[in-house]
């Protein structure tokens, strides 16, 4: 049996829509593998209710097929479906480098990422690779049909998850499909400054870089509070502030030390919108570890 903890991750982060990921140290799904003639899935743990573990539904089942690695499969989740933190991509990336460890197949990593985006294009309907390139490279990620590019990074994070659900291919259908060429200029600036900010491990500048004018106001719109929330964590500490992949969760990028002030903040903010939320204080994290 081989296992794997693969963690939560936020995609997006503004301005990088469907390019953009980070890997979260904190919450994980771990995914147990075993040899079998065919494959079949169990899946436990937070939200286990609402993940078909028929092969054809679920992440894992894709993956399974595209590395022709039949096996047992169990998934314990850690990260709740339908959250804006990359659970179905958790799953995927987590089964990816199992799979591939089970039975010693030795991928190229960023081939790996690309099997582990066919099992996104089973929940979303697009083989999108900005949450599983984080799961399995670990730090910051940019997805593009080019190539990865992975970079290391330090910064602290407040990932709020409010108890409202936000399909992903839901919160897809809102984003605009056109954009004039005041908002390209505009995103460019804010993607090439979250870069800069992420290779000098700088909380301000990736918190500058954030902003978004065209994705994340279609998407908070969906999320009951949003702008209280933003307006709290950001009164709180917080350097940037945004939808967590679709949402609903919310992504705070903090100044070190201060990660606690904006968690209660952001809980506080939901609660007075009636809304309950559960908040993650955690750190860039590293990719899928096989851990047995
Ligand atoms: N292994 C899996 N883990 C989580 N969700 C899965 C998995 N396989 C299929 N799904 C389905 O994917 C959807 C959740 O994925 P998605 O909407 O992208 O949310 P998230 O932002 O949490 O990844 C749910 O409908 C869930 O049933
Ligand atoms: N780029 C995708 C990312 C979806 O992330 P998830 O964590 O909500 O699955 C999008 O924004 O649709």
């Amino acid at each position: 049996m081989v296992t794997v903890r693969a963690p939560a991750t936020s995609a997006n982060l503004g301005s990088g829509f469907d390019v953009f990921g980070l890997a979260l140290a904190r919450p994980a799904d771990v995914v147990h593998v075993e040899k079998a003639d065919e494959t079949t899935i169990t899946v436990e743990g937070i939200g286990s209710q609402y993940v078909p573990e028929d092969p054809r539904k679920n992440t894992v089942g894709a993956v399974a097929e595209a590395l022709d690695a039949p096996a047992s499969i169990t998934i314990d989740k850690g990260v709740r479906p339908s959250s804006g933190l990359g659970s179905s991509a958790a799953s995927a990336a987590g089964a990816a480098v199992a799979l591939d460890a089970l039975y010693g197949r030795e991928t190229d990593p960023e081939e790996l990422v690309r099997i582990a985006a066919k099992g996104e294009a089973v929940v979303s309907g697009e083989a999108h690779a900005d949450n599983v390139a984080p799961a399995i490279l670990g730090g910051f990620t940019i997805a593009t049909p080019e190539g990865i590019t992975s970079m290391e990074t330090s910064l602290s994070l407040v990932a709020c998850l409010p108890d409202i659900v936000v399909s992903t291919r839901d919160a897809r259908a809102v984003v605009p499909s056109e954009l004039s060429l005041d908002d390209l200029v505009g995103t460019v600036g804010a993607a090439a400054t979250l870069t800069a900010g992420v290779a000098r491990n700088d909380p301000e500048l990736v918190g500058r870089g954030m902003a978004d004018g065209v994705v994340t106001p279609t998407r908070a719109a969906l999320i009951d509070g949003y702008d209280a929330v933003h307006a709290a964590a950001t009164a709180a500490g917080a350097t940037g502030v945004t939808v967590s992949g679709a949402g609903p969760a919310v992504l705070a990028v903090c100044q070190d030390g201060t990660t606690e002030a904006v968690a209660s903040a952001m809980i506080d903010a939901f609660a007075e919108q009636g809304v309950d939320s559960h908040a993650y204080q955690t750190i860039v994290g590293q990719g899928a570890e096989v851990f047995v």
